[in-house]
């Protein structure tokens, strides 16, 4: 199962996020409570080993801001939230960079459509740790997919149960208050996403 935990803006959740075994670290760079600057998130980069993916976060922002925020930061990743032309994707993933394609769950679901490295099928509002019906979308993506949207540490396994997704990505169901992560709770979050 692999597991992406996402709006990390401090040094000690991107260590507890990686001594528990994240497959990848989410580091929001568009409007948000949990936004870090381009010079912040390649600091937060910068602690990960190499096998664990950096993404940077992103939410309509036009292609060339995405290109130069994600440079600048050093991810090896883009997650692109909104509406974006298919050849958005391409300019990006001819800069190298591992595409993340985030959607609500009735968007176009055929993973690779917009030659994406990742689909992510999350709730209508990104970010807002608000769970959905996951069973909506049991059996639909194929591939390397991963769900999010309002899972925590108690309902992680409820929700691969009811949506055999790849792989699960948190963000809200791992802090404390809004935008402030919890060792604790990234550790419990990864060990029940696994158990
Ligand atoms: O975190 C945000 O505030 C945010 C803002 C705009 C676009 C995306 C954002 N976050 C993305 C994520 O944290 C995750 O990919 C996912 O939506 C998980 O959210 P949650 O329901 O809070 O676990």
């Amino acid at each position: 199962m692999f597991v992406k935990i996402c709006g990390l803006s401090e040094p000690e959740h991107v260590e507890a996020a990686v001594e528990a075994g994240a497959d990848a670290i989410g580091l929001v760079m568009t409007a948000s409570p949990r936004r870090v600057t381009p010079s912040r998130a390649a600091e937060l980069a910068a602690l990960a080993p190499s096998h664990v993916l950096t993404v940077g976060v992103f939410m309509g922002e036009p292609v060339e801001e995405v290109r130069q925020a994600a440079q600048a930061a050093g991810v090896g990743a883009v997650q692109l939230h909104g509406r974006h032309p298919h050849a958005d994707f391409t300019a990006l993933k001819d800069l190298g960079l591992t595409l993340v394609r985030a959607v609500a769950a009735d968007a176009d679901l055929r993973t690779g459509a917009f030659d994406e490295d990742l689909l992510i099928v999350d709730a209508p509002r990104a970010g807002a740790g608000e769970p959905w019906d996951w069973t909506a979308v049991r059996g639909r993506p194929s591939g390397n997919w991963l769900l999010a949207g309002g899972l925590d540490p108690g309902n992680v396994r409820q929700a691969i149960e009811a949506a055999r997704p790849w792989g699960v990505d948190v963000s809200s169901g791992v802090e404390v208050a809004r935008g402030v992560k919890d060792s604790a709770l990234i550790r419990s979050f990864l060990r029940a996403a696994r158990s």
